[in-house]
């Protein structure tokens, strides 16, 4: 018999999601870099200032490769997923994991073609998780720059399969839903940074406008004391400190990013980035220093290892 949860797994399936075309611009992308926290410690840092400033012009800065995990955030700026067969209350979503694989380096501004898709729904009892795929491509080349695919976890929404066996829906099989094992050696590098109590609000602008992060009566009906950091800004701080120590300074080494959201992190705390090398991986942990608990974890891909490494 199925249970009471307002997930209909078959209309929500053959849901086809809007293809959706948007242009940034130098604007949006050295925005991005100050919302997650470039040259918040030092304003002439040389590896960061070049995603926000260039001697030559705007045009010429570079764009941070987790800048494209907002491009899914075209289909829905409020972080809402509003769809047919997903009856859930949006004030529990919160975002689970996030895995992005980048194929091109982003060119400073740039037109946006979006096709995205649902990629999966898993029942966990007291959970549902939407996994939502995204393929973005240069409008006008044509050229496919990256994929990004979203894990939503729906806390309250599971219990909606008709059998014993959990509803498990899975178009792709390359990133299983799991966390990293993280290594007992010491980190390769560990990297201390600090979010402002603003961080939120700043990241907000970059096109994320769910109230969880900026509303303390949606934050408190959420479960939380006040509101909390977005997960992606915080994925931005961990790769933006492994670009620093491991790619040397160089954004486009960048090649795949795994990340899952362990725990909440409020604005103002302090990150604690480690990183371990193996072969082309780096395995990451983020702390939060104030209440040492883990955060977020997962791996980069990248395309070589730096010379001075
Ligand atoms: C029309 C289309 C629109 C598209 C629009 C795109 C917009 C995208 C919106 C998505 C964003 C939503 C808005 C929110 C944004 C945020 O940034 S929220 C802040 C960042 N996230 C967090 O802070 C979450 C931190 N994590 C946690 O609080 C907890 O880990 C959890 C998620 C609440 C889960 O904890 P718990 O309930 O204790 O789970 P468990 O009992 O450990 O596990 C149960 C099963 O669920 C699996 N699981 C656990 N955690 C995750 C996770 N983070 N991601 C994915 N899956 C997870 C776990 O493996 C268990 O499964 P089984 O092993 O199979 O039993």
């Amino acid at each position: 018999m199925a249970k009471s949860s307002g997930i209909n797994p078959e209309l929500l399936l053959s849901q086809k999601l809007p293809e959706k075309t948007f242009t940034y611009t130098e604007r949006d992308a050295a925005i991005y870099a100050l919302g997650v926290g470039a040259c918040g410690r030092d304003a002439v840092d040389a590896d960061e200032l070049k995603y926000v400033y260039h001697e030559n012009g705007q045009q010429f800065i570079q764009v941070l490769p987790t800048f494209s995990a907002l491009f899914s955030f075209e289909l829905e700026p409020s972080g809402a997923i509003d769809l047919p067969g997903l009856q859930h209350d949006p004030r529990l979503l919160l975002h689970g994991q996030q895995y992005m694989e980048l194929y091109k380096p982003f060119p400073s501004s740039a037109s946006i073609r979006n096709e995205a898709c649902i990629a999966g729904l898993h029942d966990k009892g007291k959970a549902a998780i939407l996994e939502i795929e995204t393929k973005s491509y240069n409008a006008e080349s044509g050229e496919l720059l990256c994929m990004n695919r979203m894990t939503a976890f729906l806390r309250g929404a599971g219990g909606f399969s008709n059998s014993s066996q959990p509803f498990s829906y899975s178009k792709y099989q390359t990133i299983p839903v799991s966390v990293v094992k993280i290594p007992k050696s010491q980190p390769f590098a560990v990297f201390e940074d600090y979010t402002q109590p603003s961080q939120a609000l700043v990241y907000r602008l970059s096109g994320d406008y769910n109230p969880l992060h900026s509303d303390p009566m949606v934050a408190k009906a959420a479960g939380f004391s006040r509101p909390i950091l977005h997960g992606l800004c915080t994925m931005g701080f961990a790769v933006r400190a492994i670009i620093k120590f491991i790619c040397r300074g160089d954004p486009n080494m960048v090649k795949n990013i795994f990340s899952r959201f362990l725990l909440h992190v409020y604005p103002g705390e302090t990150l604690v980035t480690e990183m371990w090398l193996q072969g082309l991986r780096v395995i990451y942990q983020v702390k939060v220093k104030e209440r040492n608990r883990s955060v977020l974890s997962g791996f980069v891909d990248v395309h070589r290892l730096a010379s001075s490494l």
